[in-house]
């Protein structure tokens, strides 16, 4: 792949002939009084979402979450949705049109806003019909302004105008591919939503060419299996969302992806983000449908990933076929095409024009240019009418400007000739995956950061090591000085081995110098204690991973959850039934027993276990306060409790561990030099955790100095 770097300025010529001056635009409405200027179709998928969720609230399927002041501020421009239930069929066409947005023109949108009464979310106001914006800044080059130019919508175009040089640092050989990373500008609508809709974003494109009539791709056999969530365009016209499980070998076995070399790309833009961190089940390839579909493109894929603004596209990847290299190569007469030594020269028989020069010139001056034009751009039927015409004595042909010119056997004869085609002349096709950094980082930071259900707070940022900034937090215990050459020692030794390390040497509790780096994103800390200084050990800690309950373990954590509730019912039952009518304690028990029900279902067990111990107290507060008869059900209950306790002990076994579980878990000991080996190896990711942990014991607390 050959790296390259071109201009963001970019003279106007450039995207006249790509397209882009015409048609690189979207659909804008305005709000009739106020002017306010909207993005046509995120303002019917605004509306039309808003009125869906408000009929789901109304039929009680699932209640609008709570807008802070906040998120309202960020959120001006979204529709609020009223708790209206609506008819079946209107809730079904909704779906249907949201599920086909991407599809509609400008003026299907207009009908669309006037079909459904769309007005703008904010004011209540009428909007006008969809106007054509273009994306591009446009500006002038040079001192006297004369030059038009625009900032590069996308770094594509600056690949394009570089192909013949590309094309011989490659030895005038497809397939091979260029990239690029750099900025990119759109004078995007309806900026918003944090880095997701930005007029200044950071693109990484790039630009496979291919030969047109062969499109495979020579690792293709290596990504084959790649299972990937496609929502394909047939889907999508029929108004539905539902995805389709498939191998992307089965997808371009099919023909729902239309050749290996985008398949391949497209597993590749997966494997990508799967292995940056990028959660792989909110994750989706969508095809575009065919309005949808930019001017210059015959099968397009967005990789979207969900996030807190739902699905997202953060990756396209489009097959472009001939289009820019054919239109550059048309406007600036350069040929960009690849030229390629056939093994079996092709021989063919064609009609061939022969101008008699001297004759020629004499009869047609000035426009001889012109008419040996016309007739070079004739094709065979055309050659072999004229040939007839010749035949008869004379031809009349027609120039653009309708001037009229007559040919005569002296000046021109056309004869059938043989051909021997040894090259073949061919524009490549090209296959592009185009990277909006940005909107991807965005992503993998919402999916990657989560909090301790027990402390909201204190946020982790679980980034894989490959993207994490810092690999490794080396935490010294104590800030005395025969702590410095250990120090010293760990951190020269991991530069060594290429890891990127900070230390943490600040005052704070050793808890808090944790917390602060899980929130940072370092996934791997050593830390030195006294046992360091006197036998040269350390231990290893993983920042826990968040990874949702993985499913082996799902049916086992909400059977137990499940088991700790009844338990909980069933205690306050005991507690209930064994209330002395005379007794002047009777609310204690029951209100102990409700903190209890809410602790276990909530999986706050701290708390739950001292109210648990309180149950106890509050049984023989009772016990000392009721009379002889109602004594044995009181003992009575206080067995029971004490069976019931027994119980969640059990359970506990088999419960998912909670995060802080894993985080005082996750421990390992070792020698300094053998856990420095060790968490290289899981930095360069050449091992996982569960390999770390049979190379190094676990650190139970009690490996520390004498
Ligand atoms: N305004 C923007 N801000 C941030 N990133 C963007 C923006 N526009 C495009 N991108 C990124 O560039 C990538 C490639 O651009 P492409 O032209 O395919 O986007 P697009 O289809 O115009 O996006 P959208 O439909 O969201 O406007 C996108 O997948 C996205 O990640």
């Amino acid at each position: 792949m050959l790296e390259l770097d071109t201009t963001i300025m970019t003279p106007a010529p450039v995207f006249e002939t790509s397209g882009h001056v015409a048609r690189f635009a979207d659909w804008m409405v305005k709000d009739t009084k106020t002017g306010d200027v909207l993005r046509a179709d995120h303002l019917v998928k605004n509306v039309l979402e808003a009125r869906v969720a408000g009929d789901k609230e109304a039929r009680g399927v699932a209640a609008q979450p709570k807008e802070d002041d906040k998120d309202k501020k960020k959120k001006k421009k979204t529709a609020k949705a009223a708790a209206v239930q609506l008819a079946d069929e209107v809730v079904k066409e909704y779906e249907s049109i949201l599920a086909q947005l991407d599809n509609y023109s400008g003026p299907e949108l207009g009908e669309l806003c006037r079909k459904h009464a769309i007005k703008n979310p904010d004011t209540d106001n009428e909007v006008t019909e969809p106007v054509q914006f273009n994306l591009m800044f446009a500006s002038s080059i040079g001192p006297t302004g004369q030059h038009p130019g625009f900032l590069r919508p996308e770094t594509a175009q600056g690949h394009f105008l570089n192909f013949s040089r590309l094309l011989d640092f490659n030895n005038g050989r497809v397939p091979f591919a260029s990239a690029q990373i750099g900025r990119s500008f759109r004078n995007e609508i309806s900026p918003r939503a944090g880095l997701l809709r930005v007029r200044e974003f950071t693109m990484a494109e790039i630009e496979h060419y291919v030969d047109p009539e062969d499109k495979r791709h020579e690792r293709f056999a290596d990504v084959r299996d790649t299972v990937l969530v496609l929502l394909d365009r047939h889907v999508q016209s029929e108004g539905s969302t539902e995805v389709k499980h498939m191998s992307v070998g089965e997808a371009v076995d099919k023909g729902i992806i239309a050749n290996e070399t985008l398949g391949y790309f497209i597993a590749r833009i997966y494997q990508y983000l799967v292995k940056i961190g990028i959660n792989p089940s909110r994750l989706r390839f969508r095809q575009h449908m065919a309005n949808e579909m930019a001017h210059y493109a015959t099968d397009c894929w967005d990789a979207e990933i969900h996030n807190s603004t739902g699905w997202t596209e953060c990756v396209g990847c489009a097959d472009r076929a001939a289009y820019d290299l054919s239109v550059h190569s048309k406007k600036t007469g350069h040929p960009l095409v690849v030229r390629q030594a056939l093994k079996e020269p092709i021989v063919t028989e064609k009609e061939a024009a022969e101008f008699n020069k001297k004759v020629f010139g004499k009869t047609f001056k000035g426009d001889a240019a012109t008419v040996q034009k016309i007739v070079e751009s004739m094709d065979e039927p055309q050659l072999l009418k004229l040939k007839g015409e010749l035949a008869q004595g004379s031809a009349t042909i027609t120039s653009e400007d309708g001037k009229e010119f007559t040919l005569t056997p002296e000046a021109l004869t056309i004869e059938r000739k043989t051909f021997k085609q040894s090259i073949r002349e061919f524009t490549p096709n090209v296959i592009e995956p185009s990277f909006g950094l940005g909107r991807i980082l965005y992503t993998l930071l919402e999916h990657s950061f989560w909090s301790r259900e027990q402390d909201v707070e204190r946020g982790v940022l679980s980034l894989p090591p490959l993207v994490a900034p810092t690999k490794v937090l080396i935490v010294p215990l104590s800030a005395r000085e025969e702590f410095t050459p250990l120090v010293q020692e760990v951190s020269t030794k991991l530069r060594k081995a290429g890891v990127f390390s900070r230390v943490d040497d600040s005052n704070t509790s050793i808890g808090k110098r944790y917390a602060r780096n899980d929130e940072l994103g370092t996934p791997y800390g050593v830390t030195l204690d006294f046992a360091s200084v006197q036998n040269r050990t350390m231990t290893l800690r993983s920042v826990p991973c968040f990874t949702g309950i993985p499913c082996s373990q799902f049916y086992p954590w909400v059977s137990s959850r499940i088991l700790r509730s009844s338990i909980c019912l069933f205690r306050f039952l005991i507690v209930f039934a064994s209330q002395p009518s005379s007794s002047h304690l009777p609310l204690r028990p029951l209100m102990t027993m409700c903190v209890i029900a809410t602790c276990e279902v909530s999986g706050n067990r701290h708390t739950s276990a001292l109210y648990c111990r309180l149950s106890y107290l509050n049984g023989l507060l009772v016990l000392s306060s009721v009379r002889t008869e109602g004594r044995v059900l009181v003992v009575a209950f206080l067995f029971l409790n004490f069976v019931c306790d027994m119980f969640v002990m059990l359970t506990d076994r088999c419960a998912f561990p909670t995060d802080s579980e894993r985080d005082t878990m996750d421990q390992r000991i070792g020698s300094i030099d053998d856990v420095i080996a060790v968490v290289t190896e899981l930095v360069q990711s050449s091992i996982d955790w569960t390999e770390a942990c049979r190379r190094l014991p676990a650190y139970d607390g009690v490996q520390a100095v004498e």
